[in-house]
Parts: structure tokens; sequence; C-alpha cells
């Protein structure tokens, strides 16, 4: 395998692989690229593979061996090296906590709607120093066309399913207290996360279509009588689902079709202006 700076590589569909998902076994792999980036370094080098014919480029968020924490992520840098390689389409695949009745352990939901209680996370290209003033429409923030296409990969293998699914993204890295998911119910939040803010809105921003393939591995503190969540059960579950989660997303990426176009929610100039930037490869990891 080689492993090289981009040079003429291209994918039209990335893939963002969450906990548990560090690899692409069914893929051919094609080279492993080191992305710079004006944003410092990405997560892991990404991997330019064939799968369900198709060139995807695929980025582990946390690093190919869990070492980068869900509040630590080159949020910036992962999507910005993904947009270099000519990017439209972004799958990602999260575990996630589930809230309430219908949102159970083992059930997948094609989130389309999120709630941020991050904190401290550059979630923006257009922060004023390097490019100007824009403010992205977000009140859709997970792209409907890739959403349709998860849910039909999903009921096609008859998996257990919610074809939408409000997400609040919590800090991390620990997890929540019982008044803090209550809370979270309470403000309209199905399930609960630590990385989908703000890898949606930054692909918003450079105009690539982006969704997330969640899989509820807990219920949070516990609400449905279960055990409060853990590091470790969650990890259990999500390495369970693997040949699923994988499945899916290859069905989805070969359901993209070569029609598929992003929602120009940004100004295509100020994103041209974004990727033009200079990269450098020397910045912290995450700023
Ligand atoms: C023990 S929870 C670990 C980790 O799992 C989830 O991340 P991801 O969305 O990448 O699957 C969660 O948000 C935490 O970051
Ligand atoms: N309960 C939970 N809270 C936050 N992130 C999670 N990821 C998986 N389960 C989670």
């Amino acid at each position: 395998m080689e492993t090289s700076t981009p040079g003429r590589a291209h994918a039209r569909i990335g893939i963002i692989g969450g906990s548990g998902t560090y690899r692409l076994p069914g893929a051919a792999i094609k080279a492993s690229h080191t992305v710079e980036t004006p944003y410092g370094p990405t997560s892991a080098p990404v991997t330019l593979a064939e799968l369900a014919g198709r060139d995807v480029a695929f980025l582990p968020r946390h690093g190919t061996g869990h070492s980068v924490p869900p509040q630590k992520i080159n949020y910036r840098a992962n999507l910005w090296a993904l947009k270099s390689l000519g990017v439209e389409a972004v799958l990602s695949s999260s575990a996630v906590g589930g809230l309430r009745v219908g949102y159970g352990p083992e059930t997948f939901v094609v989130t389309d709607q999120l709630i941020d209680r991050t904190w401290g996370r550059t979630d923006t290209f257009f922060d004023g120093t390097t490019a100007g003033v824009r403010h992205l429409p977000a009140s859709e923030p997970f792209c409907p066309v890739l959403r349709t296409l998860l849910a039909a990969a999903l009921a096609d293998r008859h998996l257990p399913y919610v074809a939408q699914g409000t997400v609040v993204v919590v800090n991390g890295p620990r997890f929540s207290t019982k008044a803090e998911s209550a809370w979270y119910v309470s403000g309209g939040a199905d399930i609960i996360s630590m990385t989908q803010y703000p890898e949606p809105v930054l692909a918003a921003e450079l105009n690539m279509g982006f969704a997330n393939l969640a899989f509820v591995t807990d219920s949070d503190t516990g609400h449905d009588g279960s055990e409060p969540v853990t590091a470790e059960a969650v990890f259990a579950r999500i390495k369970h689902a693997q040949p699923n989660i994988l499945a899916v997303l290859e069905a989805t990426i070969a359901a993209i079709g070569d029609d598929y176009a992003p929602r120009p929610l940004m100004d295509p100039a100020a994103v041209t202006g974004i990727m033009a930037l200079p990269v450098s490869g020397r910045r912290a990891a995450a700023e």
C-alpha cells in the first residue's frame, strides 16, 4: 500500500468511522494519504479505497487506535481533508445513547436534528481570521437525500431502525448525570452523542452532504431500568454491530447516484476561498 501525499487522488464519497469503525474490511484499499490541512493534522491518514464500485475516502474520527477523545478531535482538519480529495457526500457512523422509549439499545437511528451542548470546539471555517463573514443556514443540518438512502439500506436489511431522531451532543469525555439526561429529554433529544457536533455543520460549510448512521449502544443513565452506561458496554455493543454498520454503509454508497448533488448551503466562492488556504501540518491537533 502506498503512503503519500494526495497528488491526483480523488474520491466522491467520504466515510467518517466512529467508535469501533477503524477500518473498511470489505473494501479494496488503494492508498493511505497523510493530508496536510490549514488546520493541522487529521485524526489519522485518509484511506483511499474502492467500496461498492465507488472510490471512497475513509477517516476514523478517533484515529486508527481510538487515541483521540471526542473533545480533542480536529473536526475542521478532518472535513477539510475530505473536501480536498473531492468528497461531495459524507457518511459517518456513531455509537450513541438512547434517551427514550423507541430508541433502545441495538436500534439504528438516521439522525435528522441536533442540539449542541458542546463547548470550546471550533465549529466554523468562517472564524473571522482567514475568510470573510458567513452564516450557515442550519435548520436541516443533515442531508435529506443521504438520510433517505441510509434508511432504505436499513429497511432492506430488516434492521431495527428509526428514520429520524434528535441528537444532543455533549462535550464528553464523561457521560451525563441523571439530571442532565432528564433535561435533554425534556428539551426534545432522543439520542446522545459526544461527536455529532460540529461535524455536520462543518461539512455543510464546505457544501458537502452529510448524514450519520447512529447505533444505540446504551440507555445513558438507565431511564429504562438498565445499568448506567459505561465505556466498556459501548465498545462491546458497537463492536458486535460492525458487520451491520459496514453493510449499511456499503449499500448506501452503492445507492448514491452519479447525479447526487449536495445542497449548496454555503456561497461556493467562500468555499473556494477556504480550500485555497495554505496548508500546514504543524499546528496542534485541536485548536
Ligand atoms: C465510550 S463512548 C466513546 C465514544 O463513542 C462515541 O463516539 P462516536 O460517535 O465516534 O462513535 C461517543 O460519542 C464517544 O466519543
Ligand atoms: N450515553 C452516551 N452519552 C454520550 N455519548 C455516547 N456514546 C454512546 N453512548 C453515549
